[in-house]
């Protein structure tokens, strides 16, 4: 025998009842069945709101129950066939008189016991399951209807009766052995010894079906609802979440008494006793398997789900009266159990000076009230302080048996929330070793979850999530390589990048669930006008863990945003160099705030493009090595207009040339100015942790005096066109000599210098070509013979690429 129990959704409308009604025929094909029906979807809510309606003498009541009364008519003409309706239907109309005379009672005396309530939401089981029964019989399906209040009984405690399993236990085996048919069985209702009807309180339905199985000693149970089964986690925080396949008893219990609503533990209980296995499943989605809930403590992941609590206060006692009191725990839950609040968390240290306590928000009034009245005497006296309350929080927990004997479980859960920035108020874990919880700020709750669910259940898979600012050449060529390797990265590394913050100079958009870079985004005027501050807030306030900001400008502004977005723990990539180059104080800053935050702030492109000077700068530091030279050719526009005016080409020519290959900065005069390879020096000379700042650099510019006044980069080039022949006389100055022009950078003895150099045919930087840079460390290892790097030092790929290699090393970062 198998007990099926379909909910009120799944019997919400004519069309879901089909539904329901071909799940009933597959299973009647191999099985004996007998089915618990819910009322119609929504009628319990309407009787409960009628019943209000009447009890405040507000006459709409009656068109309240009209409305409903029709609702059940309609049902029947759609379910039933004609020649059975009127029976039906008689039937319907008798049942809404009795209501119609209870309500008018209720009208009148403007009152309701929860013994006539318990009377009146009976009638939506008792009519929801008459008229399927009929509509079964109707399509060809022997049916039994029962009335539960005939088989269940239970003591007089209305609204949440207890059942007399004996007697109960007794009159179901009666009377299913008395009747033929399959069983339609109305869920929810019950009925005293002297005939009063009763209700079993919340999942009363549940319920109804774990009585039946338990006293069938069913095969198995199977709960239809609208959801595939108990999900990993709560599916509207955690897009990610999954169904659990199988979860032990107790397993299901901790779940659900930590948020997971699918099912209400205590009416698992006659099941689980007897244990008989029960199926969550999808009426929308039948060939979903959905979660198995048995016996079986399977032990194949570490923990099997995780759910959380809103709307939670924490409640801390605290003083040195608590101190190695006997007695004052219990003063304190005493209080509370009188004031009927109900305890979801307790944490108390050894040192016993506070107990922490999370209750649910709208009892913490009542809650504090019942303690400092209990320990009114202390508080007065000092030995205890007022009782604090924390308001705005929420409880997560993650819950599996393979957690027991198992470490590592609860050092997974706080690094997850750590690296995400997420403080934890408050933390309890039992000695079943079956749930690890913790209290943390609501604001946190979702970005906590995702960060859990990815540190328990996706840890194959780790999702970055990024938000650009510049979307310019830089930015534009990263989010067109994102896409080409998403899928490989998807496979061979197991990360999955999104975007889901643009912005340009005009305008940002965002996107929850990540841009498609499949169909690049074009900001528009249809976007919102970008406004930094606003930007950096939607990025704290999208909160998602494993975040990282890629500032593709060079912009100053936003360089000064980067202390908070840290703060936030979110990891910064960025080729803009603005940051680093200013202050020392602020370079120093950022440093340490990154460490402290124990977030990633990489800025690989900050010099020479994707080559690797400064890791290598970093890793040469870190094993004990000490620069004492640095010569370089550190722009890859210079290199390029110097070595291409070779081929006698006018220099405002070059230039211009050096701008469309995508070589100078948004404005070629910070190249010429020579300003561009000061900041990578001061760059390379800090990492070299020699305390420089960036007014130390002597720096030769070649931007002629009224170029740098132009008022746009069109007017400049215009300017420059008037200079080309003093360049060309330079250069011929050079070659006459047998030398190069080139434009370098040098680091010696804490005095940094930047300006064009003419150098002999046979110098390392002679041979230089196009956008190349190069850099010679000489270091106190690399003494004899520098180490050299060399390659392009700008364009869109090269840096794009070094870019996108900083963004990959966070996402592997953030995986360990
Ligand atoms: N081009 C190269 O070869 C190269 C090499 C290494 C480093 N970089 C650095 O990369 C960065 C970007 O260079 P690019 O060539 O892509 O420049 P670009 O001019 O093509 O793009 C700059 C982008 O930043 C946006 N922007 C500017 N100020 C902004 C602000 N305040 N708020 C929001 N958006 C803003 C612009 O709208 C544009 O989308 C610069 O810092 C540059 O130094 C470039
Ligand atoms: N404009 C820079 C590229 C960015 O660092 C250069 O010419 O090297």
């Amino acid at each position: 025998m198998k007990i099926i129990k379909f909910g009120g959704s799944s019997v919400a409308n004519s069309s879901t009842i089909q539904k329901v009604f071909d799940i009933i025929r597959d299973k009647l094909k191999s099985h004996e069945v007998a089915v618990v029906f819910s009322a119609f979807g929504g009628v319990t809510e309407n009787l409960f709101s009628i019943a209000e309606l009447a009890k405040k003498g507000d006459q709409t009541y009656r068109v309240l129950l009209q409305t409903l009364e029709e609702r059940h008519m309609n049902l029947v003409r759609e379910l039933i066939p004609v020649h059975q309706q009127s029976m039906v239907m008689t039937y319907v109309k008798v049942r809404f008189n009795e209501l119609e005379d209870l309500f008018h009672g209720i009208f009148l005396i403007k009152e309701s016991s929860p013994r006539t309530m318990d009377y009146v939401v009976s009638f939506g089981e008792r009519l929801s399951t008459f008229i399927l029964a009929e509509a079964l019989q109707g399509q060809g399906i022997k049916s039994q209807f029962v009335d539960a209040r005939e088989i269940i009984r239970t003591n007089g405690r209305f609204g949440q009766a207890k059942v007399d399993f004996e007697v109960t236990n007794a009159l179901i085996q009666k009377f299913f052995k008395e009747h033929d048919g399959m069983k339609v069985v109305t869920g929810f209702v019950a009925s005293t010894e002297k005939g009063e009807t009763t209700t079993l309180g919340r999942s009363g339905s549940d319920y109804t079906s774990a009585i039946l199985a338990a006293a069938l000693q069913a095969e198995d149970l199977e709960i239809w609802t609208d959801v595939s089964g108990v999900l990993t986690a709560d599916p509207k925080l955690v897009y990610t979440a999954f169904t659990i396949p199988q979860l032990s008893y107790n397993e299901a219990m901790e779940l659900s008494h930590f948020g997971a609503k699918v099912i209400f533990p205590a009416t698992m209980q006659p099941a689980m006793r007897r244990n008989i296995p029960i199926f969550i499943k999808n009426t929308f989605d039948p060939n979903n398997p959905g979660t198995l809930i048995n016996g079986d403590e399977n032990k194949q992941s570490l923990i099997k789900g995780i759910s959380s609590i809103s709307n939670i206060s924490m409640v801390t006692v605290e003083g040195a009266g608590l101190m190695e009191t006997i007695g004052a725990s219990s003063r304190v839950f005493k209080a509370l159990a009188e004031a009927k609040v109900n305890i979801l968390l307790i944490s108390q240290a050894s040192s016993e000076h506070s107990i922490c306590l999370a209750i649910k928000s709208d009892e913490s009034i009542g809650a504090k009230e019942a303690i400092e009245a209990e320990f009114h005497y202390e508080i007065k006296s000092g030995e205890m302080n007022e009782v604090k309350v924390q308001h705005d929080l929420a409880t997560i927990a993650v819950v599996g048996e393979n957690m027991k004997h198992n470490p590592g479980a609860s050092g997974r859960m706080f690094r997850a929330l750590g690296r995400n920035n997420i403080n934890v108020a408050a933390i309890a874990q039992g000695s079943s070793e079956l749930n690890i919880s913790a209290v943390i700020s609501h604001q946190d709750l979702q970005k906590a979850l995702n960060a859990l669910h990815e540190a328990f259940f996706l840890s194959e898979n780790k999702v970055l999530h990024v938000f650009l600012i510049g979307t310019g050449l830089i930015g534009k060529t990263l989010l067109g390589m994102i896409h080409r390797r998403q899928e490989k990265l998807h496979k061979a590394s197991e990360l999955d990048i999104q975007v889901h913050g643009l912005a340009n100079s005009r305008f940002m958009a965002f996107h929850e669930d990540g841009f498609d870079l499949a169909n690049p985004y074009e900001l528009s005027e249809t976007d919102a006008k970008m406004d930094l501050e606003k930007f950096v807030k939607q990025m704290e306030e999208m909160n998602f863990s494993n975040s990282v900001l890629v500032d593709c400008t060079a912009s100053q502004s936003v360089a000064d945003a980067y202390e908070r977005i840290l703060q936030a723990k979110v990891a910064i990539v960025t080729p803009n160099k603005k940051a680093n180059s200013s202050s020392l104080e602020i370079y120093k800053k950022l440093k340490g705030l990154a460490k402290k935050r124990g977030v990633k702030f990489l800025y690989e492109t900050n010099v020479a493009a994707g080559l690797p000077v400064i890791s290598t700068l970093q890793d040469l530091m870190l094993s004990g090595d000490n620069v004492i030279r640095i010569e370089a050719v550190l722009s890859g526009s210079m290199n390029y207009i110097f070595s291409e005016l070779e081929s006698g080409a006018p220099f405002s020519e070059v230039v211009k040339q050096a701008k469309l290959k995508g070589y100078t900065e948004p404005d070629p005069r910070d190249d010429l100015s020579g300003m561009d390879v000061a900041r990578k020096i001061l760059i390379l000379g800090r990492e070299a942790e020699q305390e420089l700042e960036f007014d130390a650099i002597e720096v030769q510019s070649m931007v002629p005096a009224d170029c740098q006044d132009a008022k746009s980069v069109d007017e400049f080039f215009e300017k420059l066109k008037g200079h080309d022949k003093e360049f060309a006389e330079l250069l011929a100055k050079a070659k006459e000599k047998g030398e190069r022009l080139r434009f370098m950078a040098t680091l010696e003895n804490g005095k940094a210098k930047v300006g064009l150099n003419s150098l002999p045919e046979s110098h390392p930087f002679s041979s230089l070509k196009g956008s190349d840079n190069m850099i010679l460390l000489t270091t106190e290892r690399y003494h004899d013979f520098p180490m050299i790097i060399r390659g392009p030092g700008a364009g869109a790929d090269v840096t794009a690429a070094g870019v996108f290699a900083d963004v990959i090393r966070i996402g592997n970062y953030t995986r360990e």
